[in-house]
């Protein structure tokens, strides 16, 4: 309407109710009905709108109005004002079915969801549960109408779709279900929080190859914050996004809360600065006697002539820069039955009682158990057979053979060569039995493959007043000459082996799966037999390039 107009309107038909009350008055008896009359009248905006509505009546004629009235008996324009009216009023929220009364277990954490589904597919697959039977979902395809929505997650129980309970669905009925479906479509669900955050917690777990204590370190932001650890103990990686310090978890603490440790590229550089003071070359540290280690087979022992080992290693083997000890990433592997056994590695110093428990477990089973057969260039003696006590070869073709990486271990004695060789650790395993094998310490990196996937138990000696009680009768072989002789053990291989066993323990300890103390001989042995029998039947961390590679 033209504004001046509707202006002229207003203001006489304003004056006309002004008026009204007063006119009125002598008809109303009760001054509280006068009051209200006044009021009521007085008010302008109501005014205005008798004005209006008069002057409409009486213009209807007016093609304006006509126009005007047509325009908003539009269905769109109907549609437009409720959503206006609606929007306004912030009453936006869909509204719900009401809750089913036969809901069972926990009422609370039942969901109903409601999408609308056009043409495009719900972007999320479903999977059943193996163990619970239940309707899982098991993706959501980002950038999806369930992912859109934000109300469907992966790990979320699904129980019904349109008031259809699946739980006695196959999926692909759910899917056709599901596919049949147009516009609103209800869910009901058990959203499965905790998997879903278990989901989406990072899966990377380490072992530490070295102690920490953040109340030590100098470097650490905030001491309270770090987490203490130990070697060899399973950490959870929680996040990588800081270059110094990464946030872990112990794994399998309850405890959600995460703490500080060092990045491995940081404790790499500080190894690397404290390199010269803390590793020892292992021979060098070693006391008196230049090597005491034992081998995999008895004539390899030193020769207590000369005192020198029967194996010579390359000072480059003792201590390798690559092996800086921070992290290893590690994943959980459990022998399926059938499967080739994982290489059981004995490590200890000499004398402490590798052979003794390895013939015992020989004896306990011996369709299960077995060694390797060594290789020696010495010539084969009347009541010995070839592959039997050894594999006698040439000493040149021991050399090849030494040359084509075929020796795990060998070493030369007497102008003879003995060495164990890959192929006879193979032969063992391939028959499907557990093959014991005990090396020097520095060869277990070169049997760390995803096919022996080895097994390091580390016998560790008592203390020297154990050692004193309980290897009064006890005798120590030692090679001399061709023969072998036993003697009693004197103070000095107490201490030897002792002193050995710390040092083997301080540089290889974070290869060690399994510290067996060999006090009792009898409660040695139980203690290992039990947990070679873990080993072939349960799970155990491993490193992941084995499992992956
Ligand atoms: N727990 C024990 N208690 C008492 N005697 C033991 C115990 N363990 C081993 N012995 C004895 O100690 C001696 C040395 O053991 P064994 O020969 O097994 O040592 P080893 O580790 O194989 O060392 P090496 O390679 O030098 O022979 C043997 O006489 C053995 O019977």
């Amino acid at each position: 309407l033209p504004a001046e107009f509707f202006q002229k309107l207003c203001a006489s038909l304003w004056e006309l109710l002004a008026g009204l009350p007063s006119q009125l008055q002598p008809h109303v008896s009760c001054p509280e009905d006068n009051n209200f009359l006044q009021n009521m009248f007085g008010e302008r905006n109501l005014c205005s709108l008798v004005k209006v509505s008069e002057e409409l009546g009486e213009k209807l004629a007016n093609g304006e109005i006509k126009e005007l009235r047509k325009l908003l008996a539009k269905p769109h324009m109907k549609i437009l004002l409720s959503v206006h009216d609606t929007v306004a009023q912030k009453s936006y929220d869909p509204e719900l079915p009401p809750l089913p009364e036969d809901i069972e277990g926990d009422e609370d954490s039942v969901k109903i969801i409601r999408l609308v589904k056009n043409k495009e597919p719900l972007g999320a697959t479903i999977r059943r549960d193996e163990h619970t039977k239940a309707i899982i979902v098991a993706r959501i395809m980002k950038g999806g109408a369930a992912d859109r929505s934000g109300l469907i997650h992966v790990g979320d129980e699904l129980k019904e779709v349109n008031g259809i309970p699946v739980d006695d669905k196959k999926p692909e009925e759910i899917i056709h279900i599901l596919a049949q479906s147009q516009g609103a479509i209800t869910f009901k669900v058990l959203p499965g929080v905790k998997e879903e955050v278990l989901l989406n917690e990072p899966k990377v777990f380490v072992k530490a190859l070295f102690d920490y204590d953040p109340k030590e370190d100098k470097a650490i932001p905030c001491k309270e914050a770090g987490l203490a650890f130990n070697k060899a103990s399973i950490l959870q990686i929680m996040s990588q996004d800081d270059a110094t310090w990464w946030q872990a978890k112990l794994e399998g603490d309850a405890n959600p809360r995460a703490g500080l440790i060092p990045s491995k590229h940081f404790q790499e550089r500080r190894f690397a600065l404290r390199q010269p003071v803390e590793t020892i070359p292992f021979q060098r540290a070693s006391s008196r006697r230049s090597s005491g280690f034992r081998r995999s087979f008895r004539l390899s022992r030193r020769d207590r002539k000369t005192n020198k080992s029967m194996y010579e290693c390359k000072k480059s083997e003792m201590y390798d820069m690559a092996d800086v000890p921070t992290y290893e990433e590690v994943t959980t592997y459990c022998r399926q039955s059938g499967a080739k056994h994982r290489l059981v590695v004995l490590i200890g110093p000499t004398g402490v009682g590798l052979h003794e428990l390895k013939k015992k477990l020989l004896i306990s089973d011996p369709q299960h158990f077995s060694v390797t057969i060594p290789h020696t260039s010495r010539t084969k003696r009347n009541q010995e057979s070839d592959g039997v006590e050894y594999h006698f070869i040439s000493k040149h073709l021991f050399e090849t053979d030494i040359h084509n990486n075929r020796f795990i271990e060998y070493g030369e004695y007497k102008g003879n060569y003995y060495g164990t060789s890959l192929d006879s650790i193979h032969s063992v395993l391939s028959k499907n039995k557990v093959c014991l094998l005990d090396v020097q310490p520095h060869t277990i990196k070169h049997l760390r493959t995803p096919e022996f996937k080895p097994f390091i138990v580390f016998v560790k000696p008592p203390t020297i007043e154990r050692l004193r009680e309980t290897r009064k009768n006890a005798k120590m072989i030692s090679g001399k000459g061709d023969k072998e002789s036993a003697k009693t053990f004197t103070e000095e291989d107490f201490q030897e082996m002792v002193n050995t066993a710390l040092i083997m323990e301080t540089q290889y300890g974070h290869l060690f799966d399994k510290v067996i103390v060999n006090d009792d001989l009898s409660a040695a042995f139980s203690e290992l037999q039990l947990t070679l029998k873990k080993v072939e039947t349960e799970a155990h961390w491993v490193p992941v390039s084995w499992i992956h590679s």
